[in-house]
């Protein structure tokens, strides 16, 4: 019997059992392996006796699938379990059951840890109902959601740990919720580059958004830093744990803004023991769509950078964004009913299909077929009639021509033709009459077309799609959730933060998503931010009027302002400050990193003692800024030694993977990323509304220190 209330022990004991498991796990995977072997074996030696109709191939064809099935989750077992080897848990909670006189003790980890399959865990998964206590409650009263109802009792004591590579760093009992200490240490250390599970510190009103399965759409409105990305990433996995049976990853979509992004939150799943997650981004999706109509279509950074180049926004852009603009559609699309249609008898092999009985199938039968997809179903029925009376089916060829023929009654076809026939009703000006190969579509065209296929044209639904995520809800316009609301009809969680909105004015998805979603929305706000240090989260809040934002009480460096007279000079600086430490920079994973500096929370106020970093990003407005920045940088730097091969990257529009090191970027593609040391680069006399937002949302990506340089010229 393992002693549990001492952690030390229990370390000790629970490795043990580890080890011992995977030794069994080793020797049940060579077993399995060579029952696999002799299957082959078998197989080709009597495949040319074996019956006729295959039935015993097929038999052993099973039992083969069957056992790879087998060793395949064995092995994803032991994978799990020899993570756990480095940390086995990091929490307990000893509650006693209404009734009882001695306290339970679980112990909390990454995930399930029995001796056997089917025996008591000796670790509890961090998704389990029990765990739930962990997160949610101090010492004395509570209760949690287990199979059977709630169970409520008393927490008598609550411990948190911190173990690697095995060996206790710490252990203390705590009564408060998760300690503040320990999650101020976690937000100050720097020993990962991408971004971190969260489960040993998982806030109460964060697990409420988590461990949320009533709610159809979660619409989660946080401020920067405040956890949105993080909350859903430990959703996805909770709901993945609690319904296996109808929920799988392939189930699950994220749309996210762009392939750093997915590369950047790619490996939090697979480390919290679950498989990997689709991503796309709406664009892509909206290109694919869209290959027929046009050969081109610009994209979210096309139109930022545009807007960012010319004085002021495009009125008519503006216009085509506007729900005015969805509205007078909607007349356009009851009038196209009437007025795309052009009614001809059709006769063939002495069968006749009047206008009148055409006008009933095609308004009346049909009628809720969109109407481009419409006229296939009166020509199917034409073709029926055809065939009953002759009595023989038509071959292919015949009855495409004969489909052909009812599709050449509607005026056009061509979503674009159609498109301008809209804009010249609206009086705005009409995109270039050219051939589909030649047609290149502005951002704000790509949408409204996109909606006009869609309400025009049968569309296969993603129903392989259960769960949808919208991370950065506030760079979607009210028409691209009308065109989701078309695609999914799963559940939702969308998450995003007005205040980083990549326009001149601020959008606040929240006053319109009810109203495309209806009552299956609950909305939640995540106030406290968790990224920054108070000097940055207050600069940066100051910068656009943020005042409803609650500061996680973590101290650093504070904001350095400076102006400069050149883009030269600024670098200068920036090379200066920069305090990325080689050696961490240069480590390929964790492992590589001494243990001191991996847990450690940087002395951020000393300046002798100068923190050194593993990230840093040099933020500016254009992408074409960003290309001077990082030759310049590139120059400066190599003259000084350092390692710009591996430790210096330009991140474009392109770019699929986040990297160590200094990156060199735009406001627009750092979103929703984090780095050690920011350096953000504006030019003094750009103050439009766009780039005091840009501003901010580069000064919010610092965790460490940020460093606002202004260029005057
Ligand atoms: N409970 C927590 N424990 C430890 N770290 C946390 C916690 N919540 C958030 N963080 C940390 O705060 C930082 C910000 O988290 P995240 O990127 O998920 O926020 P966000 O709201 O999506 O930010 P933004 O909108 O600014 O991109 C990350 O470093 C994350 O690890």
């Amino acid at each position: 019997m393992i002693d549990n209330r001492d952690g030390q022990a229990y370390l000790d004991a629970v490795l043990e059992k580890i080890r011992q498991r995977i030794l069994s796990i080793n020797e049940s995977l060579l077993e399995g392996q060579k029952e696999i072997d002799d299957m082959h074996e078998y197989y080709w030696q009597n495949y040319t006796e074996m019956d006729e109709y295959g039935y015993e191939n097929f038999d052993n064809q099973q039992a083969l699938l069957h056992q790879i099935n087998a060793n395949q989750e064995q092995l994803i077992l032991k994978h799990r379990f020899r993570k756990m080897l480095d940390s086995p848990f990091f929490g307990r909670v000893d509650f006693c059951y209404e009734g009882d006189e001695e306290p339970e003790i679980f112990y909390i980890g990454i995930g399930n840890f029995a001796e056997k399959t089917g025996a008591l865990p000796l670790i509890y998964d961090w998704r389990s109902p029990v765990s739930g206590l962990f997160y949610d409650y101090d010492k004395g009263p509570a209760s949690y959601q287990a199979p059977m109802g709630e169970l409520s009792g008393e927490i008598t004591a609550k411990w948190q740990y911190k173990i690697r590579r095995g060996k206790m760093i710490y252990a203390f009992e705590s009564d408060t919720k998760i300690d503040d200490e320990i999650l101020k240490a976690e937000l100050g250390s720097h020993g990962e580059v991408q971004l971190k599970n969260i489960i040993r510190t998982i806030q109460k009103e964060q697990n409420a958004i988590i461990r949320n399965t009533s709610d159809k759409i979660l619409v989660i409105q946080g401020a920067a830093g405040s956890g949105k990305t993080s909350v859903a990433l430990h959703r996805i996995a909770y709901l993945l744990y609690h319904d296996r049976k109808h929920l799988k990853s392939s189930n699950i979509l994220i749309l996210s803004p762009n392939g750093v992004f997915s590369d950047y939150i790619s490996h939090i799943l697979p480390e919290l023991g679950e498989e990997n997650i689709q991503e796309m981004s709406f664009d892509l999706f909206a290109y694919r769509q869209l290959k027929g109509t046009a050969a081109d279509c610009e994209d979210r950074c096309d139109q930022i950078e545009r807007n960012l180049l010319s004085e002021t926004e495009d009125p008519v852009a503006l216009e085509k964004q506007s729900q005015r603009f969805i509205t007078h559609m909607e007349g356009f699309l009851l009038r196209l009913e009437d007025e795309l249609m052009d009614f001809t008898p059709v006769e063939y092999k002495n069968v006749t299909m009047t206008e009148t009985e055409m006008l009933d199938l095609f308004y009346n039968k049909f009628g809720e077929i969109p109407l481009l997809s419409r006229m296939d179903a009166v020509a199917d029925t034409f073709i029926d009639e055809v065939e009953t009376l002759k009595n023989k089916d038509l071959p292919e060829e015949e009855k495409q021509e004969l489909i052909e023929r009812f599709r050449q009654m509607y005026d056009t076809r061509d979503f674009y033709v159609l498109y301008n026939r809209f804009l010249e009703e609206e009086g705005l000006p009409l995109l270039p009459d050219l051939p589909p190969e030649e047609r290149k579509l502005a951002y704000e065209d790509v949408y409204p077309i996109l909606y006009l296929k869609y309400r025009l044209q049968k569309r296969q639904g993603r129903q392989d799609i259960k769960h949808l995520v919208v991370d950065e809800m506030q760079d979607y316009s009210r028409l691209q959730y009308l065109i989701l609301k078309q695609m999914f009809s799963c559940r939702m969680t969308i998450l995003g933060d007005r205040a980083q909105t990549m326009a001149d004015e601020k959008q606040d998805s929240l006053t319109f998503l009810p109203k495309i979603f209806g009552k299956d929305i609950r909305r939640i706000v995540m106030n406290k931010s968790y990224r920054n240090t108070v000097e940055i989260s207050s600069y940066a809040n100051a910068l656009t009027g943020v005042d409803d934002v609650e500061l996680f009480d973590r101290h650093g460096k504070p904001v350095t302002e400076q102006n400069f007279a050149s883009l030269d000079q600024a670098l200068d600086a920036v090379v200066q400050e920069l305090r990325l430490d080689p050696e961490l920079v240069a480590a390929t994973s964790d492992e590589d990193v001494p243990a001191s500096e991996n847990s450690a929370c940087p002395d951020e106020q000393s300046a002798d003692n100068a923190p050194a970093f593993e990230t840093a990003a040099v933020i500016l407005r254009t992408a074409a800024e960003a290309e001077q920045a990082y030759e310049i940088l590139r120059e400066k730097l190599s003259a000084r030694g350092f390692d710009v091969k591996n430790a210096l990257s330009l991140l474009h529009r392109d770019s699929t993977t986040f990297r160590k090191g200094l990156t060199v970027t735009t406001f627009y593609l750092a979103k929703g990323l984090e780095f050690d040391q920011v350096f953000s680069i504006f030019p003094s006399k750009d103050q439009r509304p766009l780039v005091r937002q840009a501003r901010y949302i580069a000064a919010t990506r610092a965790l460490h220190e940020l460093y606002a340089y202004e260029i005057q010229d």
